[in-house]
């Protein structure tokens, strides 16, 4: 079968709910829903925003193109008066990672969160009208994950009422800051403050880095691009740099100051907020990285998904049709998980972003109460859910054969733009232990009288939770709600326990918590995954119209948590949680959950509206057609140009005149 466009339209016609309504539920709202739609169609209607060449396209030519694409994207939004809503959902639907993603994604908020009043109301209208361009320069050549070992100084002058920002090594070189190596004007920069030969330890400050005139670096700056990157085009669009200081003078007030000061007589004070705020942006990002987790999942899935139902093999009876792959069990099995965790992340990136928000009001009310929560969340939700997302991606491409290896399937620059979200605001296992320090200082407390609250709140149960056994009798038992949830509790917290039982056992804490790393990973996991896991159910308590929709999140949700379920069996078993009939259950379920889920996949993936300029894909194609668009696209590799290539002349023909020759010897 040469067109695929009768399955896809077959496919749509089996679904048993109204895609239209879980369109909405998957934006979050109607309003959300039709911001989306109207800019998403407004980016892939423009052709200067075309991106179906820029994988043949040399570093220099990217680059030049992403300035390009930035500039009319700030046109644009200029011209049609988009709001910030609107303008950052251009940006996103753009998809070509550029220095604009650091000016507005954490050089205006680290201003906005540790600037004080006056300095915000001096830099920020400048950023908000890019007049400057701004980066966040943070990690250095020697050291990213370990902040506090920054090495960049900032030296208190107050003969002249100025900071000597110095980088005294090579490993304290700025290095990885997007935006950094070419662009950018200003950088927020992290140095450690030095008052009277005193280390105040890390704090940020502004630092112009270029001249507003002629773009060149000013006295004291070394600054450039830190090289290709993996992948061809994929992050490559960015550039990351590297940046020395050599005595660069700056005046007092360009330290962002709301956490602490520094006066005129060179005093160091501290205000009543806890120094961690100065870690306030990445938290931020975080929070933002794990909303973008499930945009990049379902894209994957997307493509996966629809091809899968394009693509046959085997089981052509007496001439008929093969079979789609997508009715193979054990495609169903890889992909269905997939699909149901971009919702489930979908779900769990909306209430993050309500606990950000809730945590940055109170922070504004001097209320710090929920501050080690709120980093907990965001960095293990962060870990959970990039993890997830780069495999997942990967295993897309494998679920689409080998045309998933082609750049046109459109998942190898998917993956390379994807995967450093596990190393970048913080690598995902450094973060884990972030959670597991917390999930041991809940621990620790629980017989103080200090109730734990917010996601830790299960650990307030914890001698029922240590007694617990299911009572799953049957597959349909796994169905129902409470029933995952306590499972899931119950193995969380008996994880943490069991850490914190095997710590107590060290004279030096801090040798236990590196002796028992990997255990306490696991652990952080755990917990991580039992928030996933709840947020969905919470979700489904809510009032959810739509026709039959209700009822295909219910399946949703009951794959994510027993495909999980199924992959830590060990640990479900290992803590006594379940036994393993239990555990043969809800295997039998999951395949049961498949069958409900497979009429219905092709219009959940439809749910997340994406145009074809935004998949960039030529098998996730909304029409189906792969086959005579594949091969249209071949031909217009840059190869192709010639019948016969560059080079040949040089190097092959000699060759082969050569075998010619030594044959009639
Ligand atoms: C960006 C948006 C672009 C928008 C426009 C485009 C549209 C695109 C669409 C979607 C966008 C999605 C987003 C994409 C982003 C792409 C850009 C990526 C750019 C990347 C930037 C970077 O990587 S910046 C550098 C990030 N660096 C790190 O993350 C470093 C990691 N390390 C740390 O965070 C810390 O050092 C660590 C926490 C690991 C340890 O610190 P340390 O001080 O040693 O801490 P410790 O002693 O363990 O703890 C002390 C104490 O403090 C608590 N704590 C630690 N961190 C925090 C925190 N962040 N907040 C609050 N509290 C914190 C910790 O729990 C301890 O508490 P106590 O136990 O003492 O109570
Ligand atoms: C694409 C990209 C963009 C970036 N953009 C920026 C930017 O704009 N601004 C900026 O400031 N930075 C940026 N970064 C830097 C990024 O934040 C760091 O790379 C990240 O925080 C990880 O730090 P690291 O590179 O020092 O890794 P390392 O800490 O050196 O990690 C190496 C290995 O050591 C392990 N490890 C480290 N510490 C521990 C520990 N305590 N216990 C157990 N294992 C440990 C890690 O798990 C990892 O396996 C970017 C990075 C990338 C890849």
């Amino acid at each position: 079968m040469e067109d695929g466009v009768d399955h896809l339209a077959f496919e749509r016609n089996k679904a048993q709910f109204d895609v239209e309504d879980m369109k909405i539920i998957w934006a979050g709202s109607r309003q959300d829903f039709e911001l989306s739609d109207r800019i998403s169609r407004l980016v892939a209607s423009d052709p200067a925003f075309r991106k179906d060449d820029r994988t043949t396209l040399d570093r220099k030519e990217l680059f030049k193109n992403t300035l390009r694409k930035a500039a009319y994207a700030w046109k644009r939004i200029n011209e049609l008066r988009l709001n910030e809503q609107e303008a950052y959902k251009l940006r996103s639907f753009v998809d070509q990672p550029a220095f604009t993603d650091l000016h507005w994604g954490m050089f205006v908020p680290a201003i906005q969160g540790q600037g004080t009043d006056e300095q915000q109301q001096k830099w920020l209208p400048l950023a908000y009208r890019m007049q400057i361009i701004g980066c966040y320069a943070q990690t250095e050549l020697g050291h990213g994950s370990n902040v506090q070992g920054l090495e960049t100084t900032a030296t208190f002058d107050p003969k002249t009422d100025e900071f000597v920002i110095h980088s005294p090594t090579l490993t304290s070189s700025k290095w990885w800051p997007g935006g950094l190596g070419k662009i950018s004007t200003h950088a927020v920069a992290y140095a450690r403050l030095i008052i009277g030969g005193e280390d105040h330890g890390v704090h940020g400050f502004i630092v112009q880095l270029r001249s507003l005139d002629d773009h060149l670096p000013l006295p004291g700056i070394t600054i450039g691009d830190i090289g290709m990157k993996f992948g061809n085009a994929a992050y490559n669009t960015m550039d990351n740099g590297v940046l020395r200081f050599d005595h660069v003078r700056i005046p007092r007030n360009q330290m962002l100051m709301r956490v602490s000061q520094v006066t005129r007589e060179g005093k160091y004070v501290s205000s009543n907020v806890p120094r961690q705020l100065v870690y306030g942006t990445m938290v931020n990002v975080r929070q933002k990285i794990v909303a973008d987790a499930s945009v990049a999942l379902s894209r994957a899935v997307c493509i996966a998904t629809r091809y899968s139902a394009v693509r046959r093999q085997f089981g052509s009876h007496n001439g008929g049709l093969e079979t789609q792959v997508i009715d193979y069990k054990t495609q169903q099995a890889r992909l269905f998980p997939l699909l149901a965790s971009a919702y489930a992340f979908r779900f769990v990136g909306g209430w993050l972003k309500w606990l950000y928000m809730d945590v940055t009001e109170r922070l504004q009310a001097n209320d710090f109460s929920t501050l080690p929560e709120a980093h907990a969340c965001t960095a293990g939700l962060k870990s959970l859910t990039t993890t997830a997302t780069a495999d997942g991606i990967e295993e897309c491409r494998k679920l689409c054969g080998g045309h998933g290896y082609l750049c046109s399937s459109g998942l190898p620059e998917l993956f390379a733009v994807y995967v450093p979200a596990c190393t970048y605001e913080g690598d995902n296992v450094v973060l884990l232990l972030q959670v597991a320090r917390h999930l041991m200082k809940t621990v620790s407390q629980l017989g103080s009288g200090n109730k734990p609250v917010g996601t830790t709140a299960y650990m307030a149960r914890v001698e029922q939770l240590m007694q617990y056994h299911s009572d799953v009798e049957k597959a349909e038992d796994w169905l129902k709600p409470n029933v995952v949830l306590e499972a899931f509790e119950a193995r969380a917290s008996r994880m943490s326990v069991a850490c914190a039982q095997n710590l107590s056992k060290f004279a030096n804490p801090e040798e236990g918590f590196q002796e028992l790393a990997a255990d306490l990973v696991d652990a952080a996991v755990a917990h991580c995954q039992l928030i996933v896991v709840s947020k969905f159910i919470e979700k489904l308590q809510q009032d959810i119209p739509g026709k039959g929709v209700k009822k295909q999140l219910e399946v949703l949700c009951s794959i994510y948590a027993l495909f999980l379920l199924h992959k830590h069996l060990g640990d479900f078993l290992s803590t006594g949680c379940i036994n393993p009939k239990q555990g043969s259950l809800a295997s039998e379920q999951l395949r049961n959950l498949y069958s409900q889920v497979r009429p219905n996949a092709i219009a959940l993936v439809d749910a997340f509206n994406y145009t074809d300029h935004y998949l960039g894909s030529i098998l996730g194609r909304y029409d189906g057609n792969v086959y005579p668009k594949l091969y249209e696209e071949a031909w217009k590799d840059p190869l192709n140009d010639s019948v016969v290539p560059d080079g040949f002349k040089e190097y092959i023909q000699p060759m082969l005149k050569q075998q010619l020759r030594n044959a009639r010897l």
